[in-house]
């Protein structure tokens, strides 16, 4: 009893002490004088690219794409276009949305635009990737007339409703990255979500062998002139009443069908959309190897001399 006791007092009086070790007697300040106070940072900083749509600068794109783009791609790979007639059904601003998995897909969409709807094209581009540096953001914004988005969720940006509200197609990829494989991946919400707000139509686009040309990784466009596909489809109008979680699907399902349609034939495609029976485009449920592999599949060149009558 009486050595528990003796413990006790000793224990507290050691945890008492240890306290008063700790206590800040003084009240002086914990932080270091060299401290700098924490300044919240500021959202992102936006890059401003109204000048890129300036006359000047419209005149300066006009040279660049007409000029140098378009010559270095059909050099380098060789662009299979269906479809166009397609774009004959528009009459004002439209969205127009393909898949990714290649640098080569925006040069592949405006070089294969129709001049007068190239020209008053717009490309949303990631904010993190294209517009990291001012030279970056300076050069993509001459050369291809984009505007920095921001891809990881947050506040869609005001830019591409003003664009479409002035009259400007954009060009938006909803995969939000470039393929890993060549093969399809989720489309996200933005371009749905676009389309329902300003009332504009989508014009799908399903782009195919942009990966087999030039992957993630690469610089520039393997050799061989590869033949890479661009498909334009009709254009898709939001229901009255559709909200983007609706319409969405829509769109993916419209360039799943122009990808089917690349890989078979326009009849089979429309008969499988039919039915319901349009392949998935996110490919096999196979190894890594083996998708890429099935994604990189030649594409035949179309014949050069197309006869109507044998
Ligand atoms: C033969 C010609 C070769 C020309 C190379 C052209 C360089 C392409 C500049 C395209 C500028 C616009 C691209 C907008 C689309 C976009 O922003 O998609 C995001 C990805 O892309 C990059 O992110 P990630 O795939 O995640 O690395």
């Amino acid at each position: 009893m009486g050595t528990s006791l003796v413990k006790f007092s000793r224990d507290t009086a050691r945890d008492v002490k240890q306290v008063a070790r700790g206590w800040r007697w003084g009240r002086r300040p914990q932080v270091p004088r060299s401290a700098e106070p924490y300044v919240i940072p500021k959202e992102t900083s936006v890059f401003p690219t109204r000048w890129a749509r300036t006359p000047a600068a419209i005149a300066v794109r006009e040279v660049l794409q007409k000029g140098a783009l378009n010559s270095v791609l059909r050099w380098e790979v060789n662009p299979q276009v269906s479809g166009l007639d397609s774009l004959l059904k528009l009459n004002g601003p439209a969205l127009i949305v393909a898949n990714h998995s290649s640098h080569l897909d925006t040069p592949l969409v405006l070089c294969t635009l129709p001049d007068g709807m190239r020209r008053k094209t717009a490309v949303a581009a990631a904010a993190d990737y294209f517009f990291d540096t001012w030279w970056r953001a300076t050069a993509s914004a001459i050369v291809f007339n984009t505007f920095p988005i921001e891809r990881r969720g947050g506040k869609l940006s005001s830019t591409p409703g003003d664009l479409l509200a002035d009259g400007w197609n954009v060009v938006v990829f909803p995969e939000g990255t470039r393929s890993p494989d060549g093969w399809m991946e989720r489309f996200r919400m933005g371009a749905a979500y676009l389309a329902v707000e300003h009332g504009v139509p989508v014009i799908p686009v399903g782009i195919k062998g942009s990966f087999a040309a030039m992957p993630r990784g690469r610089g520039w466009p393997v050799p061989g002139r590869p033949t890479v596909a661009v498909r334009y489809g009709d254009p898709l109008m939001p229901a009255e009443g559709e909200n983007a979680r609706e319409f969405a699907p829509k769109i993916s399902a419209a360039v799943s069908a122009l990808l089917d349609e690349e890989s078979t034939t326009w009849w089979e495609a429309r008969r499988r959309v039919a039915s319901g029976t349009s392949p998935s485009q996110s490919g096999p449920d196979a190894a890594r190897w083996r998708r890429v592999w099935e994604s990189t599949a030649p594409i035949k060149p179309a014949a050069s001399k197309r006869r109507a009558w044998k």
